[in-house]
């Protein structure tokens, strides 16, 4: 028996069935019987490939890099990547080593009996639906799904205006191997006469017309700085990483592609780093730190909470300053999310278990750690200043993959928008002091899950999103999106203050001229002013900016609208809750307030 040229695991070159054109792939198995390797391509379809169907990857490398590469060795980077990485094509380079392909593949007479051998390649999943051009992602996101599916991972090469000639090779000779495909996966039903037009096309498809033009692609991309060609090779470099970060990429490109395709569900593995739990218990005793230096100094004149946030991002500006790579957080989310969540576990069970006994020990004293406890959980800092720190580095974060020497506008919209947010929120103290969560509920497990883990990585992922799928905007977009997020955060801050301000004091002169129902409880209801418009002005204001916290995303995916869609159900849920609640508070009172304002979020509407 002859020995196995190709190990499993090893990365090696793959012709794609009915074309000439190699792509990276991974040996997973080789079957003796059949003399075929199932091999797996980078966006995860599997194919059996005859030996001859494959080369060491080696061999590739010189080739196009001499041809067309014009990059100076001091601009090459050294990588501590498999060998086999070293040469996976980028946009530019895989034209290249296609065309290099197609040379060296010797006269037509061989290179059809090469196609004709590739009817012989048996495909294992119906691989046409991956490769169906999708419109959803706009142009950008078509130009990426060409060049994913050619296995050209480079999209910001791609989605440069030079990148026409490279896109356009990608697309057809896409057309054409999904052609030769289709047609390959009927041979294995049986239809060999059905593979004759697709070798006609690949006949034609394929002669040195197709060279050139990939060739001169190449070139005119290699004629630039040399910036795009860093950008791509750091879109690799992220991509080739195992984790969430790169299944979620991975994945959400797939979705575009097929939106029937569920995406693969990451790896095990990639949902703990005991790094990043190290990392999270750090951020909470550094807000725990934060919440035992005396405030007297600041309380008066700024609110302690605020004071927190500002020195935190003292600290965390300090700390990149020092070399801090940020984007840590980006390429670990998941792992941080995940030690987060034990830490909500951790914590709530704790306080669950302590708070049993609290009744009996409090006369000795010895409940004033469980109190001090609860009050921190119950101040939401480390989850909404961690929210601010995540968009930070998640802005950090497509700068490095974009190859941006500022953020996109998209992403400055979304992290200033946040912010403002959770400024707003820590500076007027009532605003979580008086939410009906922390007044009624008391802390328990969904506080702590809500502070810890939902907030700082749920309400992150406009931003998330952004890293790896940037959303130009024009001006008057941008000038639009940001005039709906002043008008919500005005009707947000402005209802939610006038009801604080009549709750600390009825009769505060600058609120006489407003409208009011008595109730038996001593306490007044407004009947006029904000609360006169709808029953929860401030509801309505929170949607519109969360309105315009997805709108710099775009309409390509629908990650970056789940806040939206959550907080929308969220709201008409705590709506209803606060309905019954204050009917019960209220009794007739109430309803008459209803009678007279009688839509509970939008005017009209609803
Ligand atoms: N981003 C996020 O994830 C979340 C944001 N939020 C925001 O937090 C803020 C607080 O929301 P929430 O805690 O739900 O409650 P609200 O601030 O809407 O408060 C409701 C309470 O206000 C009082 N009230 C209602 N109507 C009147 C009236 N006409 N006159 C005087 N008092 C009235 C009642 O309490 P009483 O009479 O006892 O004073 C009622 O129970 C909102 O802006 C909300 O959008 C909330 C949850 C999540
Ligand atoms: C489905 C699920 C796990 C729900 C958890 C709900 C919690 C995330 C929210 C309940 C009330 C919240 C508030 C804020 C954040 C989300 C939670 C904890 C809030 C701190 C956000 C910032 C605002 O300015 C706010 C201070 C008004 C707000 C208060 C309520």
């Amino acid at each position: 028996m002859p020995p196995v040229k190709y190990q499993r695991g090893d990365m090696v070159m793959g012709r794609w069935p009915g074309s000439s054109l190699y792509y990276e792939v991974k040996v997973l198995h080789f079957e003796a019987n059949s003399q075929l390797y199932t091999v797996i391509y980078k966006d995860g379809t599997e194919l059996e490939l005859k030996e001859q169907d494959i080369k060491s990857a080696a061999g590739f490398q010189a080739r196009p890099r001499s041809r067309s590469r014009s990059r100076s060795p001091g601009r090459r980077r050294s990588r501590s990547r498999s060998p086999a990485r070293t040469t996976r094509p980028s946009c530019t380079a895989a034209a290249a080593v296609a065309a290099a392909a197609i040379t060296e593949s010797a006269p037509p007479s061989r290179r059809d009996a090469k196609l004709k051998d590739s009817s012989e390649v048996r495909l294992i999943p119906p691989v046409s639906a991956t490769y169906s051009f999708s419109t959803t992602g706009g142009r950008a996101g078509e130009q990426e799904e060409i060049c994913r599916a050619a296995d050209v991972t480079s999209i910001s090469k791609c989605s440069t205006p030079h990148s026409d000639a490279v896109l356009l090779g990608c697309r057809q000779d896409l057309v054409e191997q999904t052609k030769a495909s289709e047609n390959n996966g009927s041979t294995k039903h049986g239809k060999q006469e059905d593979n004759e037009p697709a070798n006609k096309v690949n006949e034609k498809s394929e002669p040195e017309k197709n060279q050139s033009r990939l060739q001169s692609a190449a070139q005119e991309k290699d004629d630039g700085d040399g910036k795009a060609e860093a950008k791509a090779e750091r879109l690799e470099e992220q991509e080739a990483k195992p984790g969430f970060s790169s299944w979620y990429s991975k994945s959400t490109r797939k979705t575009l592609a097929s939106p029937t395709s569920p995406p693969p569900w990451p790896p095990l593995e990639s949902f703990w780093d005991a790094q990043a739990l190290g990392f999270v218990v750090l951020w909470i005793l550094f807000q725990v730190l934060l919440y035992m230096l005396p405030s007297e100094s600041v309380s008066n004149c700024v609110s302690v909470r605020f004071f927190a946030m500002v020195v935190s991002g003292v600290a965390v500006a300090a700390a990149v300053q020092q070399g801090a790579d940020l984007t840590y957080i980006h390429s670990h989310f998941l792992q941080l999310a995940v030690s987060s969540f034990l830490v909500s576990v951790l914590l709530s069970s704790f306080l669950y278990v302590r708070s049993g006994r609290a009744a009996a020990e409090q006369l000795a004293g010895r409940a004033a750690l469980d109190m001090w406890l609860m009050t921190f959980s119950k101040d939401m800092r480390p989850g909404l200043i961690g929210w601010c720190l995540i968009n930070f580095a998640l802005a950090l974060a497509e700068m490095k993959r974009q190859g941006l020497e500022a953020p996109s506008h998209a992403m400055i919209l979304v992290n200033l928008f946040q912010l403002l947010y959770v400024a707003d929120g820590l500076w007027n103290e009532e605003a979580i002091l008086t939410t009906m969560d922390l007044m009624h509920d008391g802390f328990g497990f969904m506080l702590a899950f809500g502070d810890l883990v939902w907030v700082p990585f749920t309400y992150t992922l406009q931003a998330y999103y952004l890293v790896s799928r940037p959303t130009p905007l024009s001006p008057p977009a941008l000038a639009a999106i940001v005039t709906l997020k002043l008008v919500g955060f005005y009707i947000f801050r402005k209802s939610n203050s006038e009801k604080n301000a009549f709750r600390r004091n009825p009769s505060d002169p600058q609120l006489s001229h407003l409208k009011t129902i008595p109730t038996a409880t001593g306490r007044s209801l407004l009947v006029s002013g904000w609360w006169g418009v709808v029953r929860h002005p401030n509801y309505l204001g929170d949607l519109l900016m969360a309105l315009a916290w997805s709108l710099p995303c775009g309409f390509s995916h629908l990650l970056p609208w789940y806040y939206m869609i959550y907080f929308l159900i969220l709201l008409v849920h705590r709506d209803s809750r606060d309905m019954s609640e204050c009917r019960r508070k209220y009794g007739s009172a109430w309803d008459e307030y209803c009678r007279t304002v009688r839509y509970r979020i939008i005017p009209r509407v609803y």
